[in-house]
């Protein structure tokens, strides 16, 4: 029987539920950083740099803690897409992610008293070309603004979505069956 403590240093409530789909108990910790400090236009850096910069934001308290942190984003056309900090810039990610294919990279950091690692994953996702309507109608629902790339896969915006390559929980924001393989060494498991 495990006594390590899996900690979600995450205010993400898609990242909790992942981690409830497949039995992992855990708590939260939410870490507060400045995220505007990363200022690299490559989206494996920056995803990897930010889950690192979340990790660092949560003290562990034990040496039994096991503290896990993750960043998401969208990539199309060299740019990365955050969240939309206005309805305009939903219409311009939204809009721009119409008809083609982009990439969402999840950073994920795990660290214990003892050991620590990093890792990114990466999908695709293609979108069915939406018209003008579906977007208007789109961005004046809430989902768009709390989620990278302006969509959420797992709400309102799975419409969007003609094809995806890669782990579907990726672009949720959590590589999960990533990660319980990962937390193993860490002597965290589900079951
Ligand atoms: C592309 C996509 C992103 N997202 C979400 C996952 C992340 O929660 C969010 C990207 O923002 P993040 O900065 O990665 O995470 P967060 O601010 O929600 O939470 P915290 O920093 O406390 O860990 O976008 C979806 O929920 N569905 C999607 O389809």
């Amino acid at each position: 029987m495990s006594t390590a403590k899996l900690i979600l240093g995450s205010s993400s409530p898609r990242r909790q539920e992942l981690l409830k789909q497949v039995h992992l108990p855990f708590s939260v910790r939410t870490p507060d950083i400045d995220e505007s400090q990363i200022r690299t236009n490559n989206p494996v850096e920056k995803v990897e740099q930010l889950a690192i910069r979340k990790s660092q934001a949560i003290p562990l308290l034990d040496e039994k803690e096991v503290i896990l942190t993750a960043d998401t984003v969208v990539s199309y056309k060299q740019q990365i897409f955050e969240k939309p900090k206005n309805k305009e810039t939903a219409i311009q990610m939204i809009s721009d992610l119409s008809g083609e294919t982009h990439e969402v990279y999840t950073g994920v950091k795990i660290r214990s008293s003892e050991q620590e690692l990093v890792f990114v994953e990466r999908s695709e996702v293609e979108f069915w070309p939406l018209s003008e309507e579906e977007i208007d109608w789109y961005v004046s629902t809430p989902d768009p603004y709390d989620k990278a790339g302006a969509y959420g896969i797992q709400s309102l915006g799975a419409a969007f979505v003609k094809r995806i390559n890669g782990d579907y929980a990726t672009i949720v924001g959590l590589p999960i069956s990533k990660v319980v393989r990962e937390l193993r060494q860490f002597s965290i498991f589900p079951y």
